[in-house]
């Protein structure tokens, strides 16, 4: 897709300070196997992709009927809007492999998105999974919308850890794409979150 943002924008999902080893070590591991440019300017397709990700869309940026049009042009992405130090609510940073039709997201959760004590709020647990799987429809699709999310929540998600988020495409019926997604801790072995959403 041709990325409908001017060049001068943040993009929030390169590496900062606030992250975490782990959420470094998964996002080397994704992006090592990402498109490579030899010392020839030959580019070497990878089997995963970066997405860049931004406060705001701007082409697109045609709602807010409702909002005077001075708000209208402060209005941001949700998960990019805190303005505190960075790792104080939303990092994340999203992958696509357009071969396998899997996106995978690396998330780690700051202290402003706390739920029960100590763990993160399922609110916020819902909107990341929107975010990975609403990127992947999007990916797969074009524009879509998301219509049903359906989450099942099965272990806490520690404040501050890290964890991966996996989104697959289950099948598409005319203009209808369904995905299933699954939260777990980044060595696989603790399932926290499994979804599927129609778009
Ligand atoms: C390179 C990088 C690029 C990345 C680029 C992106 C960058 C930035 C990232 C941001 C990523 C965040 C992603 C957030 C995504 C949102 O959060 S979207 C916001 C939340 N969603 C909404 O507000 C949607 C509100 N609902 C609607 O607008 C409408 O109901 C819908 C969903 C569009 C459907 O409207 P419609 O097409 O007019 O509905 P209708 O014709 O009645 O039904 C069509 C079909 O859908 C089915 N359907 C309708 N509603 C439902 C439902 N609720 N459940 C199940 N099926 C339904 C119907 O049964 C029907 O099926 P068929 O009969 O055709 O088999």
């Amino acid at each position: 897709l041709p990325l409908p943002f001017s060049s001068k924008s943040r993009d929030f999902s390169l590496p900062n300070s606030s992250w975490n080893s782990e959420m470094k070590r998964l996002y080397e591991h994704y992006n090592s196997q990402c498109e490579v440019e030899s010392e020839d300017g030959e580019k070497q397709k990878g089997l995963w992709r970066r997405l860049p990700s931004y406060n705001r869309s701007l082409k697109y940026a045609t709602g807010g009927v409702y909002l005077s049009k001075l708000i209208q042009s402060k209005a941001r992405l949700f998960t990019r809007n805190i303005k505190e130090q960075g790792g104080a609510a939303f990092e994340y940073v999203l992958f696509n492999n357009e071969e396998e039709q899997r996106c995978v997201g690396i998330f780690q959760a700051g202290h402003l998105l706390e739920g029960p004590p100590g763990n993160v709020h399922g609110g916020a647990i819902a909107t990341i999974i929107d975010t990975v799987t609403g990127t992947h429809a999007t990916l797969l699709s074009g524009t879509v919308m998301t219509a049903n999310l359906n989450i099942n929540y099965r272990s806490p998600i520690p404040l501050g850890g890290t964890v991966h988020i996996e989104s697959s495409l289950d099948r598409k019926e005319g203009r209808k794409t369904f995905l299933s997604c699954r939260v777990t801790s980044t060595d696989g072995s603790k399932l926290h979150t499994e979804a599927t959403g129609d778009f």
